[in-house]
């Protein structure tokens, strides 16, 4: 890009005059303090000054064949600079560093065919491998000596693991594992950099041993000569073929046909196959080896955020410099920004962003304590990782999905060209929706969760704190409305409760009729996914309110009013959103809600002024941003015209088509 960096729009510059706060304040706040965004800088600067970020065509320009050839040129160097400069900065070996992730996507405008093994691969060998196991594939895999991936999914089964057909038996004699897919459905599907690029592989297999099935485990499998790259004798694999997003994924497909693996290349943290073939269950928990998927789901909430604030800086700088429109008859055009129904589409957006990842980062610190608890030999704690993970991955990704789809409607025509990058935003996170577990199949996880809290509850046992509102509850304490924060997330908690009564009536009454369990639990799933979300919903609200609090107790007032407008206009939305649920499950009544709606549009107006520098404060940078319309300076027509230019279907005046196909026509010679 040619154009001259910080000649910046003068509608964007006037609009970071009228910001009434410190960006810097609420920037480091979001990094966790100064020094923290001091060091995701001198990453991103490490990145920026690499050179790797620069593309000679347009990746959308390019052929599926040479988007994944250049994303494995982009993925291996970066990976080196990650082993270097990067490792000098960050300290070794640290997957805790954002920085990394975010600047990640000054490189991929799609997906690195490396994702998953960072992602999946490294954290299954971590989570999953005895000490010794670990010493032999950890050093390996962070030194990049192998490249692996996760290969659970089958082409007949994603969701239903139990129901999953490769086998991997073992032979006593050889001592080893005699991994097959039987059948077509039996083919791994869709693991990432599974198609081309890895050589090794995390399996999952029904385990059989002394003619016993054991269920799901999990193995570690060559797949590729680590010199040739060849598939190893007995094993098929293969790219899926192209989707909606994650182009530059090479999303695999795998069979084995009698594929032997050593006995050791079972992950045997939790459960071992001894040399004679002798099964030793997990002694702790039956639902360790699933471990890795928690972990994933709880990296998607960051994801949710992250990208969602992508979106919503593109959508508010374009709004900030697109005119359209009169608001009175003969008045100069308004910058769209200044409507209110603009205003509605994004500022929501923002306090969304603000809200999921603060949620992200206090699931996180739950996620580390449950894994600090279960290294003492406590899994007392998973039930309640697992259902917050789940229902916080599916509503959090369903939201974001559709808050990015929305500002790619707030940003007109200009949103649907792919230089905007919100279409590339929105196809990574719809499949987030779906990937590393449907979102109706994890509110079903939660809503199991929630119908036993409720059980305890009843029975006069102590339930943990995110669901103690069913005790409240069940002790008969009535809901008062009152339009606080607090008032309203406890409104919130009395609609979960409600539905969750709900579901175990409509349960209890359909088995009091003759249903057996599965039968009224199935009739009750709609409810039950109902509930789950009314659920989610009160945890993101109360989180989202404790954190701003927490985080801002030493802002300056300027900080603490405009985080604390974000968090009343999430309120006032959510509000609005459930009047229906409030008035059924709380006091509020029809004064309260006109209130509510009057509160929510005066809190579009106030926070108006500081929108563009609210995004500013995300502080993504134009070459993680990629868009023409989002660029900090501003400046979209200029930018959307030097691409139509520069487009390779404007490098001859006339296309070859026009003398093969067109003329003849014309000339009714064809
Ligand atoms: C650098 C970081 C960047 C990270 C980003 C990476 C992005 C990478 C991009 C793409 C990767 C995509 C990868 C994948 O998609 S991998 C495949 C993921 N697949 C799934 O998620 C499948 C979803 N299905 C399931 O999880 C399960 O089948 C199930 C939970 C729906 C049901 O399991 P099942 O074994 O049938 O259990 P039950 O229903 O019978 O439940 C029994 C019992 O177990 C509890 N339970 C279930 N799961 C867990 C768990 N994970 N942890 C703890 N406990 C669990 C369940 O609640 C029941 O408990 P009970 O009620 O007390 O009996
Ligand atoms: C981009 C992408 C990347 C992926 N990467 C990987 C990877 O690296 N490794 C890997 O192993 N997998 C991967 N997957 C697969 C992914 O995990 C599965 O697609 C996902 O878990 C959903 O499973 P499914 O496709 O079988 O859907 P299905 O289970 O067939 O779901 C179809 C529909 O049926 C509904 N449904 C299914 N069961 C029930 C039920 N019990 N009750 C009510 N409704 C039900 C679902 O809600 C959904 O609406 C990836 C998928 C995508 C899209």
């Amino acid at each position: 890009m040619v154009l001259k960096k910080y000649n910046i729009n003068p509608d964007l510059a006037l609009e970071r005059q009228k910001c009434t706060f410190d960006i810097e304040e609420i920037i480091n706040i979001f990094d966790g303090g100064k020094e923290k965004t001091s060091q995701r800088r001198k990453i991103e600067d490490v990145v920026l000054k690499s050179g790797l970020c620069h593309d000679d065509v347009p990746e959308e320009c390019m052929s599926l064949k040479e988007r994944y050839e250049n994303a494995v040129r982009k993925s291996c160097f970066f990976s080196k600079l990650m082993k270097t400069e990067l490792q000098e900065i960050t300290g070794i070996e640290d997957f805790e560093t954002p920085a990394i992730r975010r600047i990640a996507d000054a490189l991929f405008k799609d997906i690195s065919p490396f994702l998953l093994h960072l992602g999946m691969f490294v954290p299954t060998i971590i989570g999953q491998c005895t000490s010794e196991q670990l010493m032999i594939w950890l050093p390996k895999a962070l030194d990049l000596q192998i490249i692996g991936g996760y290969a659970q999914t089958e082409l007949g089964h994603g969701t239903f693991i139990r129901g999953l057909e490769t086998t991997a038996t073992y032979d006593a004699d050889t001592e080893e594992f005699v991994l097959h897919t039987p059948t077509l459905t039996a083919h791994k599907w869709w693991a990432g950099g599974l198609g081309k690029t890895i050589n090794h592989c995390i399996v999952v297999a029904q385990l059989y041993t002394k003619g016993v099935c054991y269920g799901t485990h999990l193995f570690m499998v060559q797949i590729r000569d680590l010199d040739t790259h060849m598939p190893l004798p007995g094993i098929k694999v293969g790219e899926i073929g192209p989707r909606m997003g994650f182009s530059s994924a090479d999303n695999g497909f795998l069979g084995f046909n009698n594929f032997r693996i050593p006995r050791n290349n079972m992950l045997m943290k939790h459960a071992q196959v001894q040399k004679d073939g002798t099964y030793v269950k997990p002694a702790r928990h039956g639902k360790l080896t699933y471990q890795t998927m928690v972990f994933v789901r709880v990296t998607l909430v960051n994801e949710a955020a992250f990208n969602l604030s992508k979106a919503v800086t593109i959508a508010v700088r374009y709004s900030a410099v697109r005119r359209q429109s009169e608001m009175r008859p003969n008045e100069p055009e308004p910058q769209i920004l200044d409507y209110p129904t603009q205003q509605h589409k994004l500022f929501i957006g923002i306090a969304t962003a603000h809200a999921f990842q603060l949620t992200a980062n206090w699931l996180w610190n739950t996620f580390k304590s449950v894994l600090s608890d279960m290294k003492k030999g406590d899994v007392g704690t998973l039930p309640e990782l697992h259902a917050l993970s789940s229902c916080l991955k599916a509503v959090c990704t369903s939201d974001a999905a559709l808050l990015i789809e929305q500002c790619r409607y707030a940003c007109g025509g200009h949103g649907y060209m792919l230089s905007s990058n919100l279409p590339y935003i929105y196809s990574f996170v719809a499949a987030t929706r779906t990937y590393e577990g449907d979102y109706t199949i994890l509110l079903l996880q939660t809503a199991r969760f929630l119908v036993k809290a409720w059980e305890q509850a009843e029975a006069g046992k102590t339930v943990t704190p995110t669901v103690s509102y069913i005790s409240r509850s069940l002790k008969g304490e009535k809901n008062s409305w009152r339009s606080t924060d607090e008032g309203i997330i406890k409104s919130f908690q009395a609609v979960a409760a409600g539905k969750i009564a709900l579901c175990v009536k409509s349960i209890r009454d359909r088995m009091k009729s003759g249903l057996d369990y599965e039968d009224a639990w199935l009739l009750t799933t709609v409810q039950l996914v109902d509930a789950a979300e009314a659920h989610c919903r009160s945890v993101i609200l109360e989180t989202y309110c404790n954190e701003v609090r927490r985080l801002t107790k030493s802002s300056s007032d300027n900080v603490k009013i405009v985080m604390h407008q974000l968090v009343t206009l999430y309120l006032s939305y959510w509000t609005l959103q459930r009047t229906g649920d409030l008035l059924r499950y709380s006091s509020i009544s029809e004064k309260d809600i006109d209130f509510m709606q009057r509160q929510y549009e005066e809190l579009l107006q106030h926070i108006r002024p500081n929108a563009v520098a609210l995004v500013d404060a995300f502080d993504l940078r134009d070459e993680i941003l990629h868009s023409s319309l989002g660029a900090y300076d501003g400046r979209v027509y200029e930018r959307l015209m030097e691409q139509a230019e520069n487009n390779p279907m404007n490098a001859e005046p006339v296309n070859q088509s026009f003398h093969k196909y067109i003329k003849p026509l014309l000339q009714g010679k064809l």
